[in-house]
Parts: structure tokens; C-alpha cells; sequence
């Protein structure tokens, strides 16, 4: 029998466990909607692309000159009869007699029976006489023809994509190379699945907005920002409900309401052991807790259930800003993911060579703020950034990875391979 994530109590689960059982609070992507091109980056496709043309749609010419058909008697003609040109956008329609050959332009369709383009500067005769004129008959004249190779410098009809052949997968997340080749389909429309909204608030007391005048025990609120960025990041949408004061009936009201109109509640502060830590007993009150206590560092409480009627999917994270920012990566991204139809997307790993002494508890995994870079022996390289105390945000923007010791090993020593996971950065 699989337990279900909410026979678990007070259970520490081990990283994986946590994460298969997130999984289980998301029972189907969201309904899908249709958007226009102009606003599909970071969306995520719902169905197949399909082209309904070939790309490129004709056999066209990768360079300005001439194009011909490859001769078949072994000789070539020592001059070719220019006959007529075709520029991008033109079209010729008559086929090309043996030692005939037009004037192209790179894109433009071949001729029928053309195979072959030699690039202009390969050209003895000029073709400058702008326009052709057919009156004139001229004659071009190869240079090196030796070199020539039958098909060179021609794209050929559907050779990047076929009519009828899916040319995205549904579950593609549409980055700028997607939105291009999708426009160059004729695709104008794609079905997507809806953003995520995600509602987001701080908690605590001495929690103060930005721009207000800290007071003597105050701290400015990070969480709601980075959570802001990271939900984008993601392809959900923030909708920030502010900070909550360290008081139960407020943060059960809040959280019923934010359940009413999300698709997802995040809430970071008050998960622990402390007086004044309420979001568990309220999530016990207005929906159901499933588990909060994970073997990670940092990050080890973490309050997660459903909210309300509808189920909504709730993560209390720790307020420290750097355990909110890893638990988000390890637990929080995979499940947008999911909602948006990308079905089991994991951070990404790769093996890289410790520089450097690392520490970790066996029974726990431990997520270090890493740079990593490639050394002189070709291999990935990593050491730490220094203190990782789970309140240092600056150990954040100073890394480029995370370094992941998984609750097998205790730390790693100088030249051990230790797993990363490589940071989003904007470029
Ligand atoms: N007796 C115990 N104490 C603590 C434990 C424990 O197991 N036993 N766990 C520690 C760990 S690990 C973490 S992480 C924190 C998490 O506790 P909470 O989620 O209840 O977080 P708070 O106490 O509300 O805040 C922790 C820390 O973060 C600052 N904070 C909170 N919100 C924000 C914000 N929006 N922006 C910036 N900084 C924020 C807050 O002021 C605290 O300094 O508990 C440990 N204690
Ligand atoms: O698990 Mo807490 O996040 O380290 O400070």
C-alpha cells in the first residue's frame, strides 16, 4: 500500500520522499487557454506543434549567384547561357536546359531541374548588368569548376521541418528559439497551459517592506521579492497579498482567502518550533497538513498540505531567505512544472571535482552555495562560497550553483566528485 502524503505526521522525510509526495497534491496540469504569439514566452505548450508547411517550403538557393543543373555528360560546358534570374520572393517556372543556369539570390526557389548554386564570387563573368536582360545572352564562366560539388549551397524543401511532422512536443516550454520556429510555421496561436497564480506572503512581525523605515528589531522582507522572481522564473503569476503579522485568526483568514483565487499559496516564516510560529496550525485549520519536516539544511521546516475545499496546494516555507530560495528550487519548481503539463522536471545535475574541504551530515542532505568553473583538466570545478549561514542572501548572488550532498555521504574531501545544480542567472 502507498501511504498517502498525508499519513505521514511528523515523519522527517528524506529529500526524494518530500518531493514524490508533493507530487501527489497535483492531480492534472491546469486548464489549457489559447494565446497569441506575441505573448507565449515562457508559456508551456499543451498539444503538439504540428506544421502544416515545409520548412523551407521550396529548394532554394543558401547563396547569392547562379544556379544550374548538374550536366549530364561528364564535360562541363566551358561557359554557361545565363537565362533568366530569380530573386527571394520570385519564382521561375520553366526548367533549365543543359548548359543553362539563372542568376539567384540566397533564399529564392530553384528553377526546376537546377540542383546545384555556385556562389558569385566564383564567378569570372561579373553579372553586373542589373537588370538581366535576355536580349544580351550572356555568358558565365565558372572558376575552378573542379571544386564544384553536385547539391552545394542548396536548402532543400522541408529539409529542417515536414508538413504533417511535430515540430514542438507538448510540455515545451517556449523560450526564444521555440517562439521563432513556431512563427515560421505560420503559426500565429498556440494552445498553452494557463499560468500557474501563485499567492505569496511574508510573515512575521519584525518583517517590514521595502521603502518604509526599518524599526529597531525590523528586517526588510526579501522572501516576497525573491519568491516574486523565482515564481517567474518558473512561468507562474505572483500575486503578492503582503506581509502577515505573527497572529493566528490573521493568518487563517488570509490563507482561506488566498486558497479562494490561487492555483498555488506560498507563505514563507513562521514554520518552526518558535512562540510566535503559526502557519501550520493555521493550515491545520483551514485545510489539511501533510508533512513538515524534511532532512534537508537549510530548509528542514517546511509546512505542506492543501487549503480549503478545492485543495489548493500549499507551501509554508522557512523564512531564512536562502532555505526559502533552495526549498523553492527542490520542491516548489518541479510542482509548477507540473501543473503546467511538463510532467517530472527535476533540477539540473552535473558532476564536478571538490576544490575544497566540503561539509555535510550524514542522514541530511545539505545544499551548499557553490561556484563552479571549467579547469584547465577540462573537468568541472567547484568550491563553496564561503559562510552558509541560511539567513546570507549575498551567498545566493555570489553563486552559480548549488553543491548537493545527499544524505548518504558526510561532506566531501578535496578532489571528491560532488553533484551541482547550476543556478538560473539572467544572461
Ligand atoms: N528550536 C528550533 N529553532 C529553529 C529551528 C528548529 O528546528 N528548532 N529551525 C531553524 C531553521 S533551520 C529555520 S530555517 C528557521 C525557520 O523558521 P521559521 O520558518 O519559523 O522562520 P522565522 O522564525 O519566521 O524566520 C527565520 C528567520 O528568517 C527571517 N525572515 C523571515 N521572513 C523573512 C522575510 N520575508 N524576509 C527576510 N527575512 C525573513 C526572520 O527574521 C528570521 O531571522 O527556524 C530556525 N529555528
Ligand atoms: O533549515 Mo534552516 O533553513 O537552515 O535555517
Amino acid at each position: 500500500m502507498t501511504l498517502s502524503c498525508f499519513d505521514l505526521g511528523e515523519r522527517m522525510l528524506t529529500v526524494a520522499e518530500a518531493g514524490e509526495r508533493l507530487a501527489t497534491l497535483i492531480e492534472a496540469p491546469l486548464p489549457a487557454e489559447r494565446v497569441e504569439l506575441s505573448d507565449l514566452h515562457g508559456r508551456v505548450l499543451a498539444e503538439d506543434a504540428v506544421s502544416p508547411i515545409d520548412v523551407p517550403q521550396n529548394t532554394n538557393a543558401a547563396m547569392d549567384g547562379i544556379a544550374l543543373a548538374w550536366p549530364s555528360e561528364p564535360a562541363w560546358p566551358g561557359e554557361w547561357r545565363l537565362v533568366g534570374e530569380v530573386l527571394a520572393g520570385g519564382q521561375r517556372g520553366e526548367a533549365l536546359a543543359a548548359g543553362e543556369c539563372v542568376r539567384i539570390t540566397t533564399g529564392a526557389p530553384l528553377p526546376p531541374g537546377a540542383d546545384t548554386v555556385i556562389m558569385r564570387e566564383q564567378l569570372i563573368e561579373a553579372l553586373d548588368v542589373q537588370p538581366f536582360n535576355e536580349e544580351q545572352g550572356e555568358a558565365v564562366v565558372i572558376d575552378r569548376p573542379e571544386r564544384v560539388r553536385r547539391g552545394q549551397h542548396v536548402r532543400q524543401a522541408g529539409e529542417d521541418i515536414s508538413r504533417g511532422q511535430r515540430a514542438l512536443a507538448a510540455g515545451t516550454r517556449l523560450g526564444a528559439a521555440e517562439l521563432g520556429l513556431l512563427a515560421s510555421l505560420g503559426l500565429a496561436e498556440a494552445w498553452v497551459q494557463r499560468r500557474p497564480r501563485v499567492a505569496v506572503f511574508s510573515t512575521g512581525d519584525e518583517v517590514t517592506a521595502p521603502g518604509a523605515t526599518l524599526p529597531p528589531a525590523g528586517i526588510y522582507d526579501a522572501n516576497r521579492h525573491t519568491l516574486a522572481g523565482l515564481l517567474l522564473e518558473q512561468g507562474a503569476e505572483p500575486v503578492d497579498l503582503g506581509i502577515l503579522p505573527d497572529d493566528r485568526e490573521a493568518m487563517e483568514a488570509a490563507l482561506g482567502e488566498a486558497a479562494a483565487n490561487a492555483d498555488m499559496v506560498i507563505t514563507s516564516g513562521g514554520v518552526s518550533v518558535g512562540h510566535a510560529d503559526f502557519t501550520r496550525a493555521a493550515l491545520e485549520t483551514v485545510g489539511r497538513l501533510a508533512f513538515w519536516r524534511i532532512a534537508i539544511r537549510p530548509g528542514r521546516p517546511m509546512a505542506c498540505g492543501l487549503l480549503g475545499e478545492r485543495g489548493v496546494p500549499f507551501l509554508g516555507l522557512p523564512g531564512n531567505p536562502v532555505a526559502v530560495m533552495v526549498t523553492f528550487l527542490q520542491f516548489v519548481a518541479p510542482l509548477l512544472a507540473r501543473m503546467q503539463g511538463r510532467g517530472a522536471v527535476g533540477p539540473l545535475r552535473l558532476t564536478a571535482v571538490a576544490d575544497e574541504a566540503l561539509k555535510s551530515r550524514l542522514g541530511r542532505t545539505d545544499f551548499l552555495r557553490g561556484i563552479f568553473h571549467t579547469a584547465d583538466d577540462g573537468r568541472l570545478h567547484v568550491r563553496s562560497t564561503g559562510a552558509q549561514g541560511s539567513g546570507i542572501l549575498s551567498s545566493m548572488v555570489a553563486a552559480n550553483c548549488l553543491i548537493e550532498l545527499a544524505d548518504d555521504r558526510e561532506g566531501a574531501a578535496p578532489g571528491e566528485a560532488v553533484s551541482i545544480q547550476p543556478l538560473h542567472r539572467l544572461p
